[in-house]
């Protein structure tokens, strides 16, 4: 069995708000190996980017502990590519020179000859090269969204920490965006953490699925996902696919109404 890279050990989360202590994760423990791919899926608002947050480095646990490659996470670096569905981009560079940000960093330093090949290799792989010198708010929302995932993986971290990075891609560009991904990882090898709603994605992508309760959140169940990769389009309509998928739905849909009741009774 492959080495654990992040390890969630007894992890609770709460914030104190306005409103009281919200408790948001409630003694999650499992991990993730090398190279694994795990998605995390669950109701909306459960806890599932707070649950990122602390690998990313951005939170820390209220009790129990998250650990990378054994020891402590001690706040954000940059083995950790973190991506969300929005702000992605940095508004006031080129779409060139956000790919090649990272590049300029210490942690990842290259010359000039090798951050113009990494970003026209990756310029390419998103379809933006026509777009080289334009700024992220003059193209589309789909292309800002590809501009996100092309400056996280330039600079080729180990881990991928992805929040819903496709949420707001149409149908087609999705599907390519999740085949290019599995292309990198088959090539470029990387531990990778996802959240999405899309139960689809989620077998698609996965090697083990998280799936998360209503808030506070614990684990109801991890899937082992049993197809073997490269993955191919036609996975989608086999019969074990889709009785996972009918499965995974069933769990997700009694989460968000076990959600939707303690919403009803806050508000009461
Ligand atoms: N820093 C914070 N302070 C106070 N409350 C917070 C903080 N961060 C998150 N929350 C609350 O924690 C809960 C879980 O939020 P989180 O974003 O982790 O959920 P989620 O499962 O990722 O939701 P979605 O699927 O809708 O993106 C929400 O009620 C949110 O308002």
């Amino acid at each position: 069995m492959t080495r654990q890279r992040i390890t969630f050990e007894n992890v609770s989360v709460g914030f104190d708000t306005a409103r009281g202590r919200l408790n948001v994760i409630d003694d999650v423990s499992f991990d993730i190996r090398d190279r694994e791919f795990v998605s995390i899926i669950g109701p909306s608002g459960c806890g599932k980017t707070t649950l990122m947050n602390v690998v990313a480095g951005f939170v820390q646990p209220s009790s129990g502990k998250v650990l990378l490659d054994g020891k402590p996470i001690p706040g954000p670096g940059p083995d950790r590519g973190v991506i969300f569905q929005e702000y992605g981009v940095f508004p006031w560079l080129s779409v060139k020179d956000n790919i090649a940000f990272g590049l300029k960093l210490a942690a990842n330093r290259k010359n000039a000859k090798e951050r113009d090949e990494i970003c026209q290799r990756y310029m390419q792989l998103m379809g933006l090269s026509d777009f080289a010198d334009a700024w992220p708010h003059t193209i589309s929302g789909g292309m800002r969204q590809r501009l996100a995932l092309a400056r996280a993986y330039a600079v080729s971290p180990e881990f991928l920490l992805m929040d819903e990075p496709f949420g707001a891609l149409d149908a087609q560009t999705r599907s390519a965006m999740q085949d290019l991904l599995l292309k990198v990882l088959q090539t470029e090898g990387k531990t990778v953490m996802l959240i999405t709603h899309s139960v689809e994605e989620a077998l698609y992508l996965s090697s083990r699925i998280v799936i998360m309760t209503a808030r506070p959140t614990r684990i109801r169940e991890i899937v082992t996902v049993p197809f073997a990769y490269p993955r191919e389009e036609s996975l989608h309509e086999s019969k074990e696919f889709g009785e996972l998928r009918s499965h995974i739905r069933e769990c997700v849909m009694q989460e968000y109404a076990a959600q939707a009741q303690q919403r009803a009774a806050f508000a009461e």
